[in-house]
């Protein structure tokens, strides 16, 4: 039997079957992808699997055990969630080592020199670009998720490790880094489950992948056996046309929005301009100032000098409620802080954005909110059982879709995206996009920031590349070669340039 045999196993939550009598078993020395579209149980069936959730039927077997009698076997199996979750404030060696308590040796590791010595070890062996005594915040995103994977892998009880898109915000090189890490794992004998997304990684790192849909598990098969078309069937239960290019037609119209000389925290003399009808792509590497130049423009974040015009007037920078008031929403990438109010419904989260349809003297016509919020949910397909659905508890996809209406019944003139298809299945991927062409078609400016270059070829008619808080290239999509692009997200010169 394989270390971890997962045997019959259902999950029911209110109103929802989240898994469904699921059979998998999980090797030792293997990497076993878990693909599935929004929704389809990931998430819930690694709950259960690191003892987070019981299952309502079945039962884990590890080791050929029952782990539900063994609980200590659950230890076996670290766990790195999506989002980092270090201490930015302490060092490397404090966050490998917290609560202090592992060390290789078994014994406890509270002297300093002997904290960072044990630290170098799992420095060097992963690569990371960093020293022992380094606060966690000055590093970049990569070498923390890096950290956050070296800190799972100190548990030396660890026979499987659960990596839950720990690619979702890196770039390719990037993500080549924490690959290297994966199959040193996976050859020092442990099994990896890896969640994802995205296919291209999925196919460069899995042996095994087994895809679940509406709770089910509708089949694992070896990597080498699927491709993309067969993997997206088989998740979605249908034909889904992935498109290759869906700018929108024409992009040349007149200047709608134009940011010169903009300085604000972490980026320096941002100088753009979006057209009417046309994605503008931002590419950079995490950190590279991306998501601040957004913040500043919607007022979040304050701007200290620049000139913004909107349709040729002036733009009062540091006030979101005039943003919103004046039509430009910034749509987070970080959905559960910024996006969504999570302890209230979907009908709530909608239905705050519809006041001016549906209050009167302040008073809301509950009718009229349900006729309208259930227009919205039907109309961008938003999966939920029902309306009045605390929104944490739907799928990231959903959620996004959820955000993605709201905005659009604020009438936009301008929408940011920043990641807008992080953590989101390839059928809802491909929906936002056709969305997003059929808006700036509509005459909204659209700008989108993604890690992702596929997603910036597929969407955006020209790209703007920041590095270090600089703009370092601007390309329009037909002379934007794949070289280019990544020279310029590192700094070097934006040959293909088009400013
Ligand atoms: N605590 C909960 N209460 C109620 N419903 C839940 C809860 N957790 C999950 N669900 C529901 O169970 C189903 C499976 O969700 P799960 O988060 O496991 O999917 P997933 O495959 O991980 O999706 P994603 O790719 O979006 O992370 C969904 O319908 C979700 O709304």
């Amino acid at each position: 039997m394989a270390y971890l045999h997962v045997d019959h196993v259902s999950k029911m939550f209110p109103g929802v079957k989240a898994l469904d009598d699921i059979v998998l078993e999980i090797e030792m020395g293997q990497v076993h992808t878990l693909a599935g579209e929004n929704g389809a149980g990931k998430s819930t069936l690694v709950k259960i699997l690191t003892g987070t959730e019981k299952p309502s039927q079945g039962r884990v077997m590890i080791d050929g055990q029952d782990a539900a009698s063994h609980d200590h076997l659950h230890k076996t199996i670290a766990y790195v969630p999506q989002e980092i979750n270090l201490f930015g404030n302490m060092t490397v060696a404090e966050n490998l080592f917290m609560p202090f308590s592992r060390s290789r040796r078994g014994g406890w590791l509270f002297r300093r020199r002997e904290l960072e010595r044990a630290a170098q070890t799992w420095i060097d062996r992963f690569k990371i670009a960093a020293r022992p005594g380094d606060k966690v915040r000055h590093i970049s995103i990569s070498d923390q998720q890096l950290l956050q994977i070296a800190r799972a892998c100190t548990n030396e009880s660890m026979k499987i490790l659960i990596l839950d898109e720990p690619t979702s915000s890196l770039t390719e090189t990037e993500v080549e880094r924490v690959f290297r890490v994966v199959r040193d794992v996976v050859s020092s004998g442990c099994g990896v489950v890896f969640i994802s997304h995205k296919f291209d990684e999925m196919f460069a790192i899995s042996d095994t992948i087994s895809v679940l849909r509406n709770g089910r598990k509708i089949e694992t098969r070896p990597a080498s056996q699927l491709d993309d078309r067969q993997l997206v069937s088989l998740m979605s239960g249908q034909e889904v046309k992935t498109d290759s290019r869906l700018q929108p037609e024409g992009g040349s119209g007149e200047v709608m929005l134009r940011v010169e000389g903009l300085c604000g925290k972490r980026f320096e003399d941002v100088s753009f301009t979006l057209r009417r009808g046309e994605i503008l792509g931002f590419a950079g590497l995490v950190g590279a100032g991306r998501s601040e130049v957004m913040q500043t423009l919607f007022g979040f974040l304050p701007a200290r000098s620049g000139n913004v015009q909107l349709e040729g007037r002036a733009w009062r920078l540091g006030d979101t409620h005039y943003s919103i008031r004046n039509g430009l929403f910034y749509l987070s990438e970080e959905r559960k802080y910024h996006g969504i109010f999570p302890g209230q419904s979907v009908r709530r989260n909608i239905g705050m954005a519809l006041l001016h349809a549906t209050a009167r003297h302040g008073v809301i016509d509950a009718r009229r909110e349900r006729e309208r919020v259930g227009d919205i949910v039907r109309d961008y397909d938003i999966k939920t059982p029902t309306m009045n659905k605390n929104i944490a508890f739907l799928s990231g996809g959903n959620q996004q879709k959820a955000i993605i209406g709201r905005a659009m019944a604020c009438d936009p003139r301008i929408l940011i995206f920043d990641e807008p298809t992080k953590g989101i299945d390839i059928r809802t991927k491909m929906e936002i996009y056709r969305l997003m062409k059929v808006l700036a078609e509509r005459g909204v400016g659209i700008i989108l920031v993604s890690s992702e270059m596929d997603e910036l070829r597929r969407c955006a008619n020209r790209i703007i590349t920041l590095y270090e808080g600089k703009v370092s290239g601007e390309f329009h999509i037909d002379q934007a070669s794949g070289d280019a692009l990544v020279g310029a997200i590192h700094g070097h010169g934006g040959s293909g340039h088009a400013a």
